[in-house]
């Protein structure tokens, strides 16, 4: 597992999640959400390149985001709420099939939204995770219960055939630079409610505005 990246602490990235909420937990921050995910992609490129296919496709879907803030309406998307009553209220967001809208910010999170179902997911089955457990059969369950099931067939398939190549146990808590095994242990299990809280507050939003299935 060798990385010219500078060594960072997982623990850090997911922390990080806590500073995307606001409005008493009830929104999330769409700047410190992105540099949550730009964490998590650091790392994974740690893992090697045969995740490259799966950290294209996040970094350019951040990188939409990042445009959105930018632009001219950046100010709208500032957090996951303001983004959802201007895009939805100004008719920017393609709600049953592809159209004039195919790259719209709702769409676009609803994907790192789903992606980070599949993160939780993993994370917990390796939080209560044996010595003896396979990293890669971890991934896949969390995978196949989650994120596989809006990936056609081939993603599918290309994506199991990757986690293969998941480092052992071990290694996959070094590379995350955090200490003991012990010590990763007790870091998710301090790091993951800010996840999931960012988790459960999107969807919930999403669901109040039926955007949870957006083409
Ligand atoms: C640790 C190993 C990392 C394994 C990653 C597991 C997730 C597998 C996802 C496979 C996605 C394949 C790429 C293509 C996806 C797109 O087709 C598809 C649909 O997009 P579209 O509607 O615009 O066409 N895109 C998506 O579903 C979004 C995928 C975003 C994946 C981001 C995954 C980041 C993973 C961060 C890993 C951090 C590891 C930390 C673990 C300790």
């Amino acid at each position: 597992m060798s990385t010219t990246e500078e060594k960072f602490s997982l623990g850090e990235v997911l922390v990080s999640f806590k500073s995307c909420l606001v409005d008493d937990d009830k929104d999330v921050l769409v700047e410190h959400y992105l540099n949550g995910w730009k964490g998590l992609v650091r790392f994974m490129n740690g893992l090697g390149t045969i995740f490259s296919f799966v950290s294209k496709d996040a970094v350019s879907k951040i990188q939409i985001m990042e445009n959105y803030l930018k632009g001219e309406n950046g100010e709208r998307y500032r957090t996951l709420q303001s983004m959802v009553e201007y895009e939805v209220g100004s008719s920017l967001v393609d709600l049953t099939k592809r159209g004039n809208h195919p790259e719209s910010g709702c769409r676009t999170i609803l994907r790192l939204h789903r992606a980070l179902r599949w993160l939780q997911l993993f994370l917990e089955k390796l939080r209560t995770s044996t010595e003896d457990s396979k990293t890669s059969t971890l991934c896949a369950e969390a995978y196949n219960d989650s994120l596989a099931n809006y990936h056609p067939w081939l993603i599918r398939k290309t994506a199991n055939v990757a986690f293969l190549a998941l480092p052992v146990r071990n290694t996959f808590f070094e590379v995350m630079n955090v200490g003991t095994t012990q010590q990763v242990v007790d870091m998710l299990g301090e790091a993951m409610p800010y996840v999931s809280k960012v988790y459960d507050v999107t969807q919930e939003l999403y669901s109040q505005h039926n955007l949870l299935e957006l083409p």
